[in-house]
């Protein structure tokens, strides 16, 4: 890890909060009654019901969605045994992933107990508090004896997920890989690094799946275990030990297909490549510095398949495929554990998984790269959207199928769009679009290179790998501010600085085309020069006009329209369009409600309606998301016959002439658009399936309130406002934009220039 990457992630862990999770109240709590029922003396109801049958617990408390990540620091990832306290991130941040990925509720618990029964006493007793126990980075062999005590003991899944976790992911790369190199896993020689906890897992659900064991060579850090060897060894790693001449990891790897890293970093030395088998198998597993880098392995084999337990590189296998969605189909299911046949469940569906054809809403998530099943891609991607709705269902069946779900799923269809539902509402909009801009390889101008927004946000958009950024401002204020700020950019390097006073080499050539822009909007010559050097957002623009950049973010400062103005009179509107519109997203817990026009048309005709919500539903397929229409109003489907109400039905049916396949409704009251229970009671021709997405207002007044009332009142994130219909990608921020909406239009303004 570099310095800056250092730096980043402690700053990631310690701003602007210390830590990474919190918890959250589910219920309401205003009034009195509701502290009556939530506590004393409603909550007594509760405990007497769950007294008298202790299965209702999962009706009335948290259990049935919570997991508890249990550790003792011994084994934490590949940095041994440093401790309780200092695993905390680690198991903080496995929480995070429980409930990013699956939506379940998770805790971190450290207990500072290196004995295995006292910590095992310790584990059992919280069985009441818990639908499930994670266990992690335990080391072995202290780990085996650990798990099997409390599998015995808990009536709930136990789980040690660097153990079985691991072993999944890695069986299923295993078959992948094996199946692209064609070798039968039955013939395969497999050679280890490490006979922890994840290695010798791995080894026993791959001799469970056909490999053999005289085929596996297990080493350790005294080398080969081999039979007799009688330094460092247990009875777990005795099973694997081999009758054998070979000492060393170097001695045991001729001729092996696969190399199975599960130990320390840089293990394994590129010179010991050539000696293996053709076309091998590289799974250098160890965190967060793998047996061996992925560049290393292609120098030396080109005919490898190399993975890595880091995200950033190709392959991927982490146990971060499996623990989230193992625990949502166990937990749904009502296991009281996790058995051989759930855990072959999940490997078969990842596998299935990198084999299948991407969907469309898969190649957006992937950032609109369809990924293909191939030697850079054996196995899904941690946010691939399809892991929890194969993976959970898959084991719940299992779980059902071989009698261990306490509360069997009736209907798979229904369950599967409950999964459906989390997946739209998590799923991070902003992540394909993300993906999308970084594969754009854009240079983007910023207006406002002093502000320190715009050089927060900047540090993120080189970080994240959005765009390259050309920031306008003086040069020696932008330097003080981003060494005062911590920041890690290099103004001579990856940044490009341009001050419109200074720099006249750039500037002056783009004088005439201003000119030749406004000379005949009232700005006359001399004027035009002063408004390059002064306005910032005419500099950034005219980069942009200019080709010089391929996006711009301009304002945040002063007057929006002005800064739109100054923007509009450079680049124009699409050729296609009769206006340029502006859309508003208000990014809230339950997802993402887009609001049209927010800020240009105060009052627009039906067919300005119509073209803003075929702009606007353009915009929303851009984020990989289906558009689902709401023209809204005081009136609900013909109730009112006052001109705004009837405005939007005639702007309706403009709209369905453009586009039937569009679905799109109206005219309705707001509540109707999110809730399709509301509908159904006032029409029962609807053409909007769930709740609407893309609301379209009667006018400017209203968008602008709605979304500004929700984004305070929910304290929602704000997207935008997003320019619809301009010639080029340019957005013109409003002064409340935060660094991390600057962030989000980089990104958009990047993915739409591509
Ligand atoms: N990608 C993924 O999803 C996962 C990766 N891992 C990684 O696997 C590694 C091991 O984790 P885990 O099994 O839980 O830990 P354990 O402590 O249980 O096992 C560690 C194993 O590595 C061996 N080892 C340590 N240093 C060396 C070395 N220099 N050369 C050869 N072998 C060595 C140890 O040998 P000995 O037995 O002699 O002490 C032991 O067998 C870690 O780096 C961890 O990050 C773990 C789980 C999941
Ligand atoms: C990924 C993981 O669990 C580990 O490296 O320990
Ligand atoms: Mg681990």
């Amino acid at each position: 890890m570099d310095e800056d990457f250092r730096k980043a992630a402690l700053d990631y862990h310690r701003l602007p909060r210390p830590g990474k999770l919190s918890i959250e109240p589910t219920k309401r709590m205003a009034t009195q009654r509701d502290l009556g029922l939530a506590y004393s003396p409603g909550v007594a109801a509760a405990c007497m019901e769950i007294a008298a049958d202790p299965s209702t617990a999962y009706d009335y408390t948290t259990r049935g969605n919570m997991v508890a990540v249990i550790t003792n620091g011994t084994a934490v990832l590949g940095l041994g045994s440093i401790g309780a306290l200092a695993s905390k991130p680690v198991m903080e941040g496995k929480a995070v992933l429980f409930k990013k990925f699956a939506n379940l509720d998770s805790i971190d618990i450290e207990v500072d107990e290196r004995d295995p029964e006292r910590f095992v006493e310790a584990v059992a007793v919280l069985e009441p508090s818990f639908g499930a126990i994670n266990l992690e980075d335990i080391k072995a062999p202290e780990c085996f004896e650990i798990e099997r005590a409390l599998r015995a003991r808990m009536k709930i899944p136990v789980f040690h997920d660097d153990q079985h976790g691991t072993a999944i992911i890695v069986a299923a790369a295993v078959r992948n890989g094996l199946m692209l190199q064609e070798k039968p896993i039955g013939e395969a020689r497999i050679v280890t690094s490490g006979a922890g906890a994840a290695a010798l897992a791995c080894l026993d659900l791959l001799v469970a799946m056909g490999a053999r064991r005289e085929n596996i060579t297990v080493c350790d850090i005294e080398g080969v275990v081999y039979e007799g060897r009688q330094v460092l060894m247990d009875p777990y790693k005795a099973r694997y030990a081999r009758d054998t001449e070979a000492r060393t990891l170097a001695e045991a790897l001729p001729g092996a297909d696969v190399f199975l890293g599960l130990s320390a970093p840089r293990v394994l030395k590129a010179e010991w490549l050539p000696a293996m088998a053709p076309r091998p198998l590289i799974l250098a597993l160890a965190n967060p510095e793998p047996e061996i880098l992925p560049e290393a392995v292609r120098a030396a084999r080109p005919d490898a398949i190399v993975a890595t337990g880091r995200s950033d590189y190709p392959n991927q296998v982490n146990n971060v495929l499996c623990f989230p969605f193992i625990f949502r189909g166990a937990l749904d299911a009502g296991a009281t554990t996790i058995n051989e046949e759930m855990k072959v469940a999940c490997v078969e569906a990842i596998a299935r998984l990198a084999r299948a054809e991407a969907s469309e809403v898969v190649v957006a998530a992937y950032g609109g790269q369809a990924p293909i099943f191939g030697p850079d891609y054996i196995i899904p991607k941690p946010f691939d959207p399809r892991l929890i709705l194969e993976i959970a269902p898959a084991v719940a069946r299992a779980a059902m199928a071989s009698g261990v779900s306490t509360r069997p799923i009736a209907d798979f269809d229904a369950y599967r769009q409950v999964l459906e539902r989390f997946v739209f509402r998590s799923g991070d909009l902003m992540r394909p679009v993300f993906a999308a801009a970084r594969n754009a390889g854009r240079r983007i101008a910023y207006s406002e290179g002093e502000d320190e927004r715009t050089l927060r946000a900047v540090q993120t958009v080189l970080d994240e790998g959005i765009a390259e950024p050309v920031i306008i401002g003086r040069r020696a204020v932008i330097e003080e501010r981003v060494r005062s700020m911590g920041l890690r950019m290099d103004l001579q390097g990856s940044v490009t600085v341009l001050d419109p006073s200074v720099d006249t080499e750039a500037f002056a050539p783009l004088l005439p085309l201003y000119q030749s822009k406004v000379g005949r909007r009232g700005i006359p010559p001399d004027a035009a020069a002063r408004y390059i050097r002064v306005r910032p957002t005419v500099a950034a623009t005219l980069l942009l006009e200019a080709g010089q950049v391929d996006a711009a973010i301009v304002g945040g400062t002063g007057e929006w329209m002005t800064q739109w103005h100054l923007a509009f009179d450079i680049v124009g509107k699409r050729a296609d369009v009769n206006r340029v519109y502006a859309m508003t997203g208000v990014i809230l817990p339950a997802g993402t409600l887009f609001f049209v026009d927010t800020h240009l048309l105060v009052d627009p005709n039906e067919e300005q309606i119509a073209e803003m919500t075929m702009l606007a539903a353009e915009q929303v397929r851009g984020f990989g998301v289906t558009p689902r229409v709401a023209l809204l109003s005081h009136s609900s489907f013909g109730a009112s016959d006052a001109p705004s109400a009837r405005k939007m039905r005639r702007a309706l049916r403009l709209i369905r002439e453009r586009d039937p396949s569009l679905e799109v409704d109206g005219e309705m009251h707001a509540d109707a658009a999110l809730e399709p229970a509301i509908r159904d009671r006032a029409v029962t021709d609807g053409r909007l399936t769930g709740s609407a997405n893309l609301l379209v207002f009667p006018n400017l007044d209203s968008a602008n309130i709605a979304y500004n009332l929700l984004k305070a009142a929910a304290d929602g994130l704000q997207l935008g406002p997003m320019l619809l219909g301009m010639n080029k990608p340019v957005h013109v921020m409003v002064p409340s934009t935060t660094a991390r909406g600057i962030v989000n239009l980089s990104a958009i303004a990047a993915a739409q220039s591509g």
